[in-house]
């Protein structure tokens, strides 16, 4: 099956350096979208992909959305909708993907720069988005660069839509998907989305839900200034002092969330799923290694798997105007904004838990008896999703799984959001399928992210076999 494989892989092997090179380009971008000043390099990042896939042929949009809600006097980074083929013969494919990065900096405990691609002797290749979601986008590129040089036919026709706001809530994307739903996107006979990890570093897998994610902030304000704490500590009532109070009470140390009416929206775990969690490759070895530590909530793998796939959390993230620089600062703070966020999953209602989240806070702040001002409000929420995996697109991608990397694929869900898959899902009326590239130890969103170069050229010759057993499998 899929006999001209064997000639795109040995181009992607050919090739490597060259698409190690166009990484070390993108990750030379710091497309951090939740950084209003970094928004310039956010679009530059959005012209060098278009740039680049406009040199291999394809014909591309930058389609731009508006101003950003949260911020009125600022562009939403443009979206690179681009086609490559349009034989009526062929099946075409709808793939997604985010070329914005979360931020970083090198004081926060990187090795390297972080907006520098650092290969290691060992093959590890480190920089902000190398994983999350650079390497996976660039590996559609690559996959058509390197059928091209290998004379390899294309096997299907290929949609893309590269959004430069995942980060911060694919601010804007729902409205386009939803309108392109029948429009640019109205080919697509299934869609793929490569913006995951395995759940460890050696089993390959196929990824059919996602959790949900509804992001708050918690603003605590009084003094008019920032005060010195000599002169004014004892007297004025302490901004700071209410928030760790109020962040305090979300959710205990074994991660259980005390907003009361959460849990009762969770689906209720059905016979079929408790078998379900045994058979997967993951194993608490593996956690550790990800983890780099041993601090887990629980000590068995099914219970580890139902908490970050099937069960909500509250993840309290930081605090926005609070002192916390090295050092002794005898400062206290006059307003400081708590960052949390939950990760919903089925049957739970974006609007349902931000009402019990504003409630609860409410309550909590108003026991406290403080003087200060409290305001809760969500900065952007996104939506579970969770499909069949009973369908050509992912029969498709299991074939491909087992070409390239000799295995059969487990089927995952994924802990982390990726918020415009349902709108992908509902606007095309097509499967939607995660294919990940990147590994459990890549530490997307941490520091040293890396993406291994095995799973980064591995991985384009997977997305390029995906392609060609797509092309070959007969409709369910
Ligand atoms: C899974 C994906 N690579 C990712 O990292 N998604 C982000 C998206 C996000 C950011 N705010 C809300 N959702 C994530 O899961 O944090
Ligand atoms: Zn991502
Ligand atoms: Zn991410």
């Amino acid at each position: 099956m899929a006999p001209q494989l064997d000639g795109y892989f040995a181009e992607v092997d050919k090739l490597s350096n060259h698409f190690i090179d166009r990484l070390a380009k993108a990750v030379a971008i710091p497309s951090i979208s939740s950084d209003a000043s970094r928004r310039p390099d956010v679009v530059r990042m959005g012209e060098f992909l278009a740039a680049e896939l406009k040199n291999l042929g394809a014909s591309v949009e930058m389609r731009p959305l508006g101003k950003q809600p949260d911020k009125p006097d600022l562009d939403l980074p443009p979206v690179v909708l681009a086609r490559y083929g349009s034989d009526k013969n062929k099946r075409t494919i709808l793939v997604y993907g985010h070329y914005d990065v979360q931020p970083a900096e090198k004081s926060d405990g990187w090795s390297t720069e972080p907006f520098t691609l650092t290969v290691g002797e060992d093959g590890r290749m480190f920089g902000r988005g190398s994983t999350d979601d650079k390497g996976p986008v660039l590996g559609w590129l690559n996959a058509i660069e390197a059928h091209q040089k290998a004379g390899v036919d294309f096997p299907v026709n290929l949609l893309m839509c590269f959004e430069g706001m995942e980060e911060y809530g694919s601010e804007g994307l729902d409205e386009l998907i939803e309108k392109e739903g029948k429009g640019y996107f109205a080919d697509a006979d299934a869609v793929c989305i490569s913006d995951n990890y395995w759940l460890g570093t050696e089993k390959p897998c196929l990824t059919y839900g996602l959790r949900g994610c509804n992001y708050y902030s918690v603003e605590i304000s009084g003094p008019g200034a920032d005060l010195h704490s000599g002169v004014f500590g004892g007297t004025a009532q302490e901004p700071m002092t209410d928030l760790v109070r109020v962040l305090g009470s979300l959710v205990d140390t074994n991660g259980k969330i005390q907003v009361p009416g959460i849990y009762e929206q969770v689906a209720p775990v059905t016979s079929d799923e408790e078998g379900l969690y045994d058979g997967i490759a993951f194993t608490m070895e593996t956690l550790h290694e990800s983890l780099g530590s041993k601090t887990t909530v629980f000590e068995d793998k099914k219970s580890t798997l139902m908490a970050r796939w099937r069960y909500p959390s509250l993840s309290v993230h930081g605090v926005e105007g609070a002192f916390s620089a090295p050092g002794a600062k005898t400062v206290i703070p006059a307003k400081v904004i708590g960052k949390f966020s939950i990760r919903t999953v089925p049957d739970m209602d974006i609007d349902k838990t931000n009402e019990a989240v504003y409630s609860y806070v409410k309550q909590v702040f108003a026991k406290l008896n403080s003087k200060n001002s409290l305001k809760v409000y969500a900065q952007h929420t996104g939506k579970w999703w969770v499909a069949s995996p009973n369908h050509w697109n992912f029969r498709a991608a299991g074939k491909a799984t087992e070409r390239v990397w000799g295995v059969k694929p487990d089927f995952t869900r994924e802990g982390g959001s990726i918020p415009v898959t349902l709108t992908f899902e509902q606007a095309t009326g097509k499967n939607v399928l995660l294919l990940p590239m990147g590994s459990s130890t890549d530490g997307a969103h941490s520091i040293n992210e890396k993406l291994d170069k095995r799973n980064y050229i591995e991985g384009i010759k997977l997305l390029g076999a995906y392609l060609h057993y797509v092309a070959e499998e007969p409709q369910n």
